[in-house]
């Protein structure tokens, strides 16, 4: 029986599995593939899905729309696939690149552990079947970026495959409706980040930069079931929020770890998928958007203007907003793919098949991953909605914003105010105030505790909501001031003295006659503007509700 064992590769604890006889053990026999078959059989979910399409533009009608996403994750990990170089962003270029990296002749491949565990963490995430063997191949393509002119990627039996993704969607004419659908994903594979190349136009030169290039990559392939921009970026915008719950990737698009290529494509209903064309590196949710929706528009109008769509690469030019063949990528690829000699099977066992006598410290177990797994971000939005009755389209702002959520939830600890008053606060007020400066949460001069503070004195009623408005407004300006040391030196609290109350009232009924005059007439705007004097000659600390109170009780026949 072979048995594999895991070598110590580089300081910092790195491992390799290391086959010895080229065998292997599985509990229910040899893991199938990933399903690389026609995509014409799609399931009803597929078909569910193509039937939404969004509303047809003119001659759009004839057209059921087509996209698949493959969508690539930096790993979040301190070193690279298979080497021990560092893996960080904008460092200066060529310093992080070992000579495995540069593709020196007699160097190898040692197997990440964290990339691996992060491949697994992210298909149990995602509802897969994870392959307990799993293979290398190596994809050949010409590329100054490309050092050793191969890409170790998992084309044969990838780490995980047959999942799914739900995700939630507004429809209805006012977006008012969410509906939640299901992407199926094909498959997750292991592979390498490629180096960058840098054009410097004014030189006519090409620079490279191989700081990325070993980088360790989630590449997560989605079956070709969604069939516009938006449900893309929505799909897109959940898995970038699973990545990060699950730390397996810090999904920040604008630094590249989180780049989307789109398979677009159109057909008659009833008729088979048309050609595909792809929208390569897509960073950003926007363009992504942007160029599947063109992309759409621009295969419809070629073909009914008598043209064909032809199989190729394309890339979206956001100035000009629309997608142009790739230059580099012109004709069919044939990227010679085979296995990786210099790495083994990868091989991940469940508590009930550990190999006899193996150190669980070296053996990846699934079941392991699977019990440490963090909660997902649905698992949080209906605990928000449960725990909190806040409405679901609440609950996705929370999520969506970045550390939106662990501020409410900070404000929540120190409060006792209702969630239902903290989450409109949150997402109004601060959110709003956010918005307004351009400022992400973390940079708010606005602390968790110091919302909590004012909503505290808001719920005493010590001020009014007009007051808390105002001391909301002088906390954003940053003095370092409390909100309760703001109510006292603007004397903002509540007015609780009824004499007091009673005697500003009645000067004020004194002051306008005219209005006291209205309000016995019976005309019920006059109370309003009344309470609303009263309010003013106390520099708005009356309590409207007394107001009121004293005045009917005053003009009260
Ligand atoms: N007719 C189609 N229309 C739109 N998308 C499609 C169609 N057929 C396949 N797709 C999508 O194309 C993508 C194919 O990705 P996959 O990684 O399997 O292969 P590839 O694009 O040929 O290879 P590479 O990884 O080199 O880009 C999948 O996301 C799939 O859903
Ligand atoms: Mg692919
Ligand atoms: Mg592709």
């Amino acid at each position: 029986m072979a048995a594999p064992i895991l070598r110590r590769g580089f300081p910092g604890g790195r491992w390799a599995l290391v086959w010895i006889h080229g065998g292997c053990r599985h509990r229910n026999g040899a893991p199938t593939g990933p399903t690389h078959g026609s995509t014409r059989g799609r399931s009803s979910v597929a078909q569910q899905s193509l039937q939404t399409a969004q509303k047809p533009r003119k001659g759009e009608h004839k057209w059921e729309t087509v996209v698949g996403l493959e969508v690539h994750a930096q790993i979040s990990s301190n070193s690279k696939l298979f080497s021990g170089s560092k893996v960080c962003f904008a460092a200066p270029p060529n310093s992080l690149v070992s000579f495995f990296d540069a593709s020196l002749p007699g160097t190898l491949p040692v197997l990440n552990r964290r990339c691996v565990e992060a491949a697994v963490m992210t298909g149990l995430a995602l509802n897969c079947r994870i392959n307990k063997k799993s293979l290398f191949d190596r994809k050949h393509y010409f590329y100054a970026d490309l050092p050793a002119g191969y890409q170790i990627t998992q084309q044969r039996l990838p780490i995980a495959a047959q999942g799914s993704l739900k995700y939630s969607i507004c429809t209805g004419q006012r977006r008012s409706q969410m509906v939640t659908k299901t992407v199926r994903i094909k498959q997750i594979q292991l592979e390498q980040d490629s180096g960058k190349s840098l054009h410097d136009d004014l030189r006519c030169q090409t620079l490279v930069d191989l700081n990325r290039a070993g980088v360790g990559l989630l590449e997560v392939v989605l079956e070709p079931d969604l069939c516009c921009g938006e449900e893309a970026a929505t799909v897109v915008r959940e898995l970038q929020l699973i990545l990060q719950a699950l730390g397996a990737s810090q999904a920040n698009m604008a630094e590249g770890q989180l780049r989307v290529d789109a398979n677009i494509s159109v057909h008659h209903p009833g008729e088979p998928l048309g050609v595909r064309t792809e929208v390569k590196n897509l960073n950003s949710i926007r363009f992504l958007a942007k160029a599947i929706d063109y992309e759409i528009q621009r295969q419809i109008s070629e073909l009914e203007n008598g043209g064909e769509i032809l199989n190729e690469t394309r890339s979206f030019d956001h100035k000009l907003g629309c997608t142009v063949p790739m230059r580099d990528k012109e004709g069919e690829q044939d990227y010679r793919f085979m296995p990786e000699p210099n790495l083994p099977p990868l091989v991940l066992y469940d508590t009930s098949c550990l190999p006899a006598g193996a150190d669980p410290q070296q053996v990846i177990n699934i079941d392991r991953i699977r019990d440490s797994l963090p909660e997902l971000p649905s698992v949080t939005r209906d605990r928000l909605v449960g725990e909190y009755g806040m409405l679901p389209e609440h609950s996705f702002v929370l999520l969506n914003e970045v550390g939106l959520l662990e501020f409410f939830q900070n404000v929540m600890k120190e409060t006792r105010a209702e969630p239902k008053k903290v989450t409109n606060w949150v997402l109004n007020t601060f959110l709003g105030y956010l918005k307004q400066q351009n400022l992400a949460v973390s940079e708010s001069p606005v602390t968790p505790s110091a919302l909590a503070e004012l909503l505290n004195l808001l719920d005493r009623k010590v001020i009014s909501s007009s007051a808390a408005k105002q001391v909301f407004g002088e906390l954003c300006k940053a003095e370092g001031k409390t909100a309760t040391q703001i109510v006292s030196e603007q004397r903002l609290e509540l007015m609780q003295d009824r004499e007091e109350l009673e005697r500003l009232c009645h000067a004020t009924m004194d002051e306008h006659p005219q209005v006291v005059m209205d309000m016995k007439g019976g005309n019920p705007r006059a109370i309003n503007k009344l309470i609303g004097l009263v309010r003013r000659a106390s520099l708005s600390r009356a309590d409207p509700t007394v107001i009121k109170e004293i005045l009917e009780r005053k003009l009260s026949p």
